[in-house]
């Protein structure tokens, strides 16, 4: 069977879940980076983005955008989406509050210098004040493994991911949340995910200037 084939430029921003999502599932796929303004145009001409945007994901037969709908798509997929609908609607709201989350991360990076601090620093405090309070008292009311029904599932893989990104700016942001420094630790020992945050993976690093500089001048912003 053909892999799915990831499009996207080489960083993280918006493919880094899907790229986890995948990784979780024991799913290998490429990748096809966009380095250059021809390709990204050529990709555009070509009629393969809907909307004229990236992330996009071959997969059985189809060419998919819009980072949500590929996500939903592969948890569905891949059983990381609940029993019944009374799960899917609660992963998709923990789904949807980390993507949140770390779309403030992912654009953090292309902020301009004098605001960059200021930035990172409301991040953390989002992520102290906000989201990681919610997830802490959710495992403590759940009292399970996982955050919903007692299965791994997608909102498992992307609170994991948002943690470990959150980390990057604060190392000690988990200090009040032992439930969370719990989970982080059973659901980073899962074997699909322990191998994804080895080196070699196809995990991508924190975006830094030449990332940004990259898009710039794909994007043309
Ligand atoms: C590390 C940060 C990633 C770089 C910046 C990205 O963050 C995004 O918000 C913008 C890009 S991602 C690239 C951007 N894609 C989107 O904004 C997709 C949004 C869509 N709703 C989705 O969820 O997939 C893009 O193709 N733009 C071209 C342009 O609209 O003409």
């Amino acid at each position: 069977t053909t892999k799915p084939k990831l499009c996207y430029f080489r960083g993280r921003g918006r493919m880094e879940s899907i790229r986890w999502l995948l990784a979780a599932a024991g799913v290998e796929f490429e990748e096809e980076f966009i380095e250059t303004t021809e390709q990204y145009e050529k990709l555009q001409k070509d009629g393969r983005l809907l909307f004229g945007q990236v992330p996009m994901v071959e997969i059985d037969g189809m060419v998919l955008t819009q980072t949500r709908a590929i996500l939903s798509y592969l948890a569905a997929k891949y059983d990381l989406y609940g029993k019944d609908l009374k799960e899917t609607v609660r992963i998709n709201m923990y789904a949807d509050g980390t993507l949140d989350l770390m779309m403030m991360t992912a654009l953090a990076a292309f902020k301009p210098p004098e605001e960059k601090e200021e930035n990172l620093t409301l991040i953390v405090k989002k992520a102290k004040t906000r989201y990681f309070p919610a997830f802490e008292k959710i495992l403590n009311d759940h009292g399970e493994d996982f955050l919903v029904g007692n299965k791994f599932s997608w909102a498992d893989i992307q609170l994991l991911e948002a943690i470990l990104m959150v980390e990057e700016l604060d190392a000690s942001v988990l200090s009040d949340f032992p439930l969370l420094k719990a989970f982080k630790a059973r659901i980073s020992n899962i074997p699909t995910i322990k191998k994804f945050l080895q080196p070699g993976s196809p995990r991508k690093p924190p975006p830094d200037s030449h990332y940004v500089e990259v898009v710039r001048g794909i994007l043309q912003f």
